[in-house]
């Protein structure tokens, strides 16, 4: 809750605003039972006309001033909390984006949305609701009795007694809904995810044929979510008809003992309107806290979520400020790459998934790395793109240890092919022209024809103005690799990283591309690849086992020395005769 009052004082003064004129609303509103009072007691009992009409008059006044009064209240107070609502979304976006990619890992990304979207709108919800009505309700619930007292003591003290025993119950159903709600929340994040991997996998769904077996997935979540939603709506709901039930036969008691005070002229008929008006008024303003209950249990669940995310300690080092970097940062890192000695586990994880592995790439060079799934490729990468840290052992880049390069200035001299093709929404340029701000157009063309992928394109009707959909669907798996290609390539990057990404690519395209990557000779090359033909064409082949750097060498020094490495190269020269062949068909 720390958090969302940080976020709330910012509307300290639109919040002061709107409690001041709700504090009018109220003050007139408080008034009408007594100025009914008076035109009954001293107007109408008395047949003066005159009292009636000034009474009335002021009575009139009195609706108008709450009504203005009300109407500001609304204005100043959705202003803020639409204010505060966008606030803890912008706050929210920079924190997940700004995290550590161990921590942005531990938030499944279904329920990162959630709270960005439900759990900022519970907390824009409960502050317009708390500036019109949490202080307006016990107040007028206050204001109430103690008019009902001033009016008629005795009658009065009948509102008295029935109010604080209800204070107490709605109290109590506070603590148990919050506990209620928090599940409600968490049971939204399970239905998001589950809907979030069916929409993404609704091609693989199909294939398999498993509609009905997401179909039951998602409604057993959906089932989940009802059941927990009703059991915290039902304690809420509960709240409002026994609250209207024991005011109700409060009033009841007011009008029985009214009735017998009048008959001995201990009471007016208008001291006992009075009391009566007070009395709904309690009930309407104590009903409403039903529901005002609900909103802060659920918004205290939020806050809660809230600030499980901004107050995730571990993030990326902060870009430079304001955006002004020296020409030392903006400056390429350029030249080769070296492991010395490094081991990493994950975090969580005993076994190390990098153990010892020491080896050296010259400037320009091209590395493939091989070996099988789970053999650690992809975690070396990412080592050297700083997602996460070495345990021990130091990772040296341009020349330079990487720990001490900013992560601008790192990630600013890399292309990164990942293994999963991700593209966005837009044209095939702004596609290819995101990975470099300003590309220009030559740029971008050029790009695309290092990757091979070009002549596709412009084959198109609408060539790089061709609008992709969601993720790229409308192009097969291996333009798509060959996109995101071009997307690395247009930075001009001095190191390249390609993780198992030319799988789709066919063998001739695959060679072409090669052959083109060959000519980038100031480039340093790293690719996690399968295929020998590839590894045959690198400059150093890594091979690599369970976290350990098994052999390092050239093709033929492999070739030569390991026997692993030969027997790969035998199982799939056979199937390179085969593609050669059918290639020549
Ligand atoms: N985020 C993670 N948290 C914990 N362990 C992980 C994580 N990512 C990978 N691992 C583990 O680290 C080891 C190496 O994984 P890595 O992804 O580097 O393998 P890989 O050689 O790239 O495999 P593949 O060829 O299948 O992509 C594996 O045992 C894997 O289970």
């Amino acid at each position: 809750m720390r958090t969302f009052f940080k976020f709330l004082n910012t509307y300290r003064l639109a919040a002061g605003t709107a409690i001041c004129f709700m504090l009018v609303e109220l003050l007139a509103e408080l008034m009408q039972p007594y100025f009914i009072s008076k035109i009954i007691d001293q107007g109408i009992a008395k047949h003066d006309m005159s009292v009636v009409l000034m009474w009335g008059g002021i009575l009139t006044f009195g609706a108008l001033a709450a009504f203005a009064a009300g109407i500001t209240s609304s204005f100043v107070a959705g202003h803020a909390s639409q204010s505060l609502g966008y606030d803890i979304r912008e706050a929210l976006y920079a924190k997940v984006q700004g995290m550590a990619y161990k921590a942005f890992n531990r938030f499944p990304t279904s329920s990162l949305i959630t709270r960005l979207t439900n759990d900022a709108n519970q907390l824009q919800d409960v502050v317009f609701m708390g500036l019109r009505f949490f202080l307006r309700m016990p107040l007028l619930v206050v204001g109430s009795m103690i008019m009902a007292l001033v009016v008629h003591a005795q009658l009065g003290f009948l509102l008295a007694v029935t109010v604080p025993i209800l204070v107490g119950f709605v109290m109590y159903v506070m603590k148990k809904a919050s506990v209620l709600f928090r599940k409600v929340q968490t049971r939204l994040d399970t239905l998001n995810g589950v809907m979030q991997e069916n929409f993404t996998g609704m091609r693989l769904i199909r294939i398999f044929v498993r509609r009905d077996v997401e179909g039951e997935r998602f409604a057993k979540q959906g089932s989940e979510l009802m059941r927990s939603s009703v059991s915290a709506m039902t304690l809420t709901e509960f709240t409002q008809p026994f609250i209207v039930f024991l005011m109700n036969a409060g009033i009841i008691a007011v009008l029985w003992f009214g009735h017998k005070e009048i008959q001995v002229g201990t009471a007016t008929l208008g001291e006992v309107v009075a009391i009566v008006n007070y009395s709904l008024r309690t009930t309407i303003a104590m009903s409403m806290l039903g529901s005002i209950v609900s909103t802060v249990s659920r918004a205290r669940a939020s806050a809660q979520r809230v600030e499980e995310v901004l107050t995730t300690a571990e993030h990326e080092e902060i870009a430079e400020a304001g955006g002004v970097k020296s020409a030392e940062m903006e400056r390429p890192l350029e030249g080769g790459l070296s492991f010395e000695d490094v081991t990493f586990r994950y975090p969580q994880t005993e076994a190390p998934s990098l153990e010892n592995v020491s080896f050296r790439v010259a400037p320009g060079q091209t590395v493939a790395i091989m070996g099988a799934t789970g053999s650690g490729k992809s975690t070396l990468m990412q080592l050297i793109v700083r997602f996460y840290e070495p345990d021990s052992g130091i990772i040296r880049i341009g020349g330079e240890v990487a720990g001490n390069v900013s992560l601008d200035r790192l990630r600013g001299s890399i292309g990164y092919v990942p293994q999963e093709s991700l593209l966005f929404t837009g044209s095939i340029r702004d596609n290819i022209g995101w990975g470099k701000d300003g590309a220009t157009e030559e740029e971008i063309v050029a790009a695309a024809k290092l990757a091979q992928i070009h002549e596709t394109v412009a084959q198109f009707p609408d060539g790089y103005n061709t609008q992709l959909g969601q993720r790229g669907v409308n192009l097969s798996g291996g333009q798509k690799q060959r996109l995101s290609i071009a997307r690395a390539l247009v930075r001009r990057p001095s190191f390249l990283l390609f993780d198992d990404s030319m799988s789709a690519v066919d063998t001739r395209t695959e060679a072409a591309l090669l052959q083109a990557l060959g000519g980038l000779s100031g480039t340093t090359k790293l690719i996690i690849t399968q295929k020998i033909s590839t590894a045959a064409a690198a400059d150093l082949i890594l091979l690599m086992d369970e976290g350990r750097l098994l052999a390092q060498g050239s093709h033929e020094q492999l070739l030569a020395s390991d026997r692993l490495y030969r027997r790969i190269y035998e199982s799939q020269s056979g199937e390179e005769v085969a593609a050669h062949a059918s290639d020549v068909h």
